[in-house]
């Protein structure tokens, strides 16, 4: 069984596919087009957040929303395979079902910021792929943060401050993906995660289905 590809002969081990971006790039828009494609087999994980609900997500699905005392006691149960505060908030991932996922070989999509990432990396190196959005211009994202109005002035404000700081963060990424036109961006993103789940190291049953394969009779 593949994680990928359940009709392939051979196991391959899940990797964790890592978006990250300053605010309003698209991360969030590119992981859910690729959540919505059944055939790629991907778990989407859903992070805790102590920030306020947006009108448009739903507790649970977009993301665990928690009071500051709970998500620092379970932070300090180690249930967080990753923890950082971001634009004044915490956000975490959920250890359990990221280990769940990736024992059964399924392939996963953190929508992390670059804290988080530098855990993940020195925690799971061999499974992390890491992706960093730029948007086209600083102009492009503050319009996209405006146009989404989801947030109050002040927090986009806010998140443009910081994106500066998060761009700098560009170089410490495996691939970098300049989002212009959304198609074109997530048909890149769909090639990287095809690539990747081609890795040599990743298909872990290759091995005994080489071997079989050499002794075929024809
Ligand atoms: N290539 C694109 N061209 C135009 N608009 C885009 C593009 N990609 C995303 N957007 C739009 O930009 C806005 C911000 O996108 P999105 O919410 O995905 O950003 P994000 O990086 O996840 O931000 P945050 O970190 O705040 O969650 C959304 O309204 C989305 O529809
Ligand atoms: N380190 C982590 N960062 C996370 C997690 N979930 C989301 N994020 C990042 O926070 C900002 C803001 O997100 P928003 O939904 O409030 O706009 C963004 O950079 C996300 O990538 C997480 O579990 N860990």
């Amino acid at each position: 069984m593949s994680a990928g590809d359940p009709t392939l002969p051979f196991a391959r081990r899940g990797l964790i596919l890592i978006l990250s971006s300053p605010s309003g790039a698209g991360k969030t828009t590119l992981t859910r087009l690729l959540a919505q494609r059944p055939e790629l087999n991907l778990r989407l994980s859903i992070s805790a957040t102590t920030r306020l609900r947006r009108a448009s997500e739903v507790d649970k699905v977009h993301y665990f929303f928690m009071e500051r005392d709970d998500f620092v006691a379970q932070r300090d149960r180690g249930e967080f395979l990753e923890w950082a505060e971001v634009h004044g908030n915490l956000y975490g991932t959920p250890r359990r079902p990221v280990e769940q996922s990736l024992a059964a070989g399924h392939d996963m999509i953190f929508d992390v910021d670059w804290q988080g990432t530098l855990q993940v990396v020195e925690k799971l190196p061999d499974d992390a792929v890491t992706v960093f959005i730029l948007p086209p211009s600083m102009a492009e994202l503050k319009a996209r943060l405006e146009r989404r109005a989801e947030d109050a002035p002040a927090v986009i404000a806010g998140r443009l401050a910081a994106a500066r700081d998060e761009i700098a963060r560009w170089s410490t990424y495996q691939y970098v993906l300049l989002n212009r036109d959304l198609d074109e961006t997530f048909e890149t993103l769909l090639a990287i995660l095809r690539a990747e789940r081609q890795k040599r190291e990743r298909q872990v049953g290759l091995a005994p289905f080489v071997e079989q394969l050499l002794v075929e009779q024809i």
